[in-house]
């Protein structure tokens, strides 16, 4: 229990011990071959007194010889140690991705994009940097420790023994910056979280903040995150590099005393002064696995804090569905007795619902009344409510999802679109003939507008749409739900945007070719193309009927109509 972050770490990093396996004989290569430069250079000054010059260059050639094959290796290792990182980081990065897409709706809802960004591309990069060779920094490390400690005391055990006993010192400096780590870590990737959200929003929100003229009251409070984030960065690099100083500061205690206590032995002639200048040559080897090994305790306990934002992630629940039954058509959708609730709060209570194929229906209810929520049930795109929902009288919940969501669309009004062809955004992943597109677009009314688009259907559309109107958008989404055919088509104030003449075009030729259509609209026209309208209210369903019907004997209907939405 005592050092977790290790324990974490180590068991995360078990799934890469294969490549770090691997890296293994260039790493030893590297860290062993440079241990014969002391052996020589105690080799070279034991023999100067020979007066030999020959002997003198033939020790500078070998040296100089040594030093090149040592960097080549160096650069060799390092070269594919840091390829290494890159691929884990890469793969990091995917699968963290990956899961992202297997949680519910609701528990993403729970995070900001911009904490999303920072988890799935930053996170997983520093992460990356530990646990891509945490085992194998340990194992190289250790190796050059016990190797320089071989060679060190075969020179002079006296010496390698002080050097040694200042090992523990390592220890407790490490064990005192600990805790001041810890929490700057943690601080730092909140902050870091903040700012690219508030970058991401800012961003995002740049009409208006223009259209408001509140340019410098957002960008100060751009600042503000950023500076927020500054502090935190420096408080960490503080303490970090704190703990670098106190470390490096034992390690340069070393050489001192190896010097005086060695100048000493050599007085005393109980060592040559070869092997002092050898053994203080080695003191190297004795520190610079040290100073990794001390790199890699930090970098674990930063890492610790990045991992369990990573896992926090990873042990949400995935979105599980059981469902194998393909949906291969729907006749008939009920929904029973269905509640829901986001969070504590009830949104849809207790409703009861018969849709019928081959029919029309309009939800219509005050904002905020739950008409979206409840038909977001139908696709699955929550599926913790109370009550079932049977599609041609089976669970709804017993489908396979994927032949669900073929043959239940459902398009919102700010639907999103690719920074893609309109070719792409209608065709989103799949292909469809000529007959299927040029279908789509004469049905969605895209016709209107496509021969104004620079390369017609090739024309790429920005960043969520931004080079069109929203009611051209809005007719792309409509096409890219077309095209598939589904047969039941949820339009969730889907053609707001767009004017009452195209809207009714639109109606009229997707009634021809999607069977079932569900409305959820604020203007009469469009309610009213619906044979059967619900009215929800606060959750429920407060009256059902015909326009005809509900403006005789609703009183709500007829006072919403005459005030809201009559024209
Ligand atoms: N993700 C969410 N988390 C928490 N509450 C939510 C969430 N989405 C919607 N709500 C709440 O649920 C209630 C119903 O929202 P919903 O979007 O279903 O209403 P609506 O009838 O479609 O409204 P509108 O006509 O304005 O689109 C609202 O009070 C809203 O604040």
């Amino acid at each position: 229990m005592k050092n977790k972050s290790f324990a974490n770490i180590f068991k995360y990093s078990k799934k890469y011990i294969k490549i770090q396996f691997f890296l293994l004989i260039p790493t030893v290569i590297a860290v062993l071959f440079p241990l014969i430069r002391p052996i020589v250079i105690k080799q070279f000054i034991d023999n100067i007194l020979n007066k030999d010059i020959k002997i003198i260059l033939s020790y500078v050639f070998l040296l100089l010889g040594i030093v090149v094959v040592e960097r080549l290796i160096n650069f060799f290792s390092n070269n594919l140690l840091y390829k290494t990182i890159n691929n884990i980081s890469s793969k990091e990065k995917v699968s963290l991705f990956k899961k992202i897409f297997k949680l519910s709706l609701k528990d993403l809802k729970k995070y900001t994009s911009g904490d999303i960004l920072s988890r799935v591309l930053q996170d997983t990069d520093e992460l990356s940097q530990t646990i891509s060779i945490v085992y194998l920094v340990i194992f190289a490390n250790i190796l050059q420790l016990i190797s320089a400690a071989f060679l060190l005391f075969s020179f002079s055990y006296k010496l390698a023994i002080i050097a040694y006993s200042t090992l523990p010192l390592f220890y407790i400096t490490s064990k005192l910056f600990d805790k001041k780590i810890k929490n700057s870590s943690i601080n730092e990737r909140k902050t870091n979280s903040v700012l690219i959200e508030s970058f991401r929003e800012k961003l995002s929100g740049f009409k208006t903040i223009i259209g408001f003229s509140k340019k410098d009251h957002f960008l100060n409070q751009f600042e503000d995150d950023s500076i927020k984030d500054k502090n935190a960065k420096n408080k960490l690099i503080f303490y970090t590099r704190a703990q670098d100083e106190f470390i490096s500061f034992i390690y340069n205690l070393i050489p001192i005393l190896i010097l005086g206590i060695g100048g000493l032995l050599v007085q005393r002639k109980e060592i040559s002064l070869g092997t002092l200048i050898a053994f203080y040559s080695y003191i190297g080897w004795l520190n610079h696995p040290i100073q990794m090994l001390s790199n890699i305790v930090i970098s674990v306990k930063k890492s610790k804090e990045t991992l369990k934002r990573i896992e926090e992630i990873y042990n949400l629940p995935e979105d599980e569905h059981n469902g194998n039954d393909l949906l291969e058509s729907i006749k008939n959708i009920e929904l029973k007795n269905i509640s829901f609730s986001y969070e504590d709060k009830e949104i849809i209570k207790n409703i009861n619902l018969n849709i019928v194929s081959n029919n029309k229906y309009s939800i219509v209810g005050e904002s905020g009344s739950g008409k979206s929520t409840l038909l977001n049930l139908l696709p699955l795109f929550y599926k913790d409510f109370s009550g079932n929902i049977f599609i041609n009288n089976k669970n709804i919940k017993e489908y396979d999802i994927n032949s669900l969501h073929k043959k239940i669309l459902y398009v919102s009004q700010n639907e999103f679109i690719l920074n893609d062809t309109l070719k792409e955004n209608i065709f989103f992943g799949d292909t469809f003939s000529e007959k299927d597109i040029k279908k789509a677009i004469e049905y969605s009314c895209i016709n209107d507008f496509l021969p104004e688009l620079e390369d017609g259907m090739k024309t790429v559309l920005g960043e969520n749409g931004s080079n069109l109107s929203d009611g051209q958008k809005q007719r792309i989404t409509i096409a890219r739900a077309i095209i598939r055919k589904p047969d039941l088509l949820i339009l969730d104030e889907s053609t707001n945007a767009i004017d009452s003449k195209t809207e009714e075009k639109i109606f009229d030729s997707i009634s021809k070719i999607i069977p079932t259509i569900i409305i959820i609209s604020h203007r009469l026209s469009t309610i009213k193309k619906a044979e059967n309208i619900i009215i929800i209210n606060d959750g429920k369903v407060l009256s059902k009927g015909s326009h005809k019907d509900l403006l005789e004997n609703c009183k709500e209907y007829s006072r919403n109509i005459e005030s809201q939405l009559l024209h």
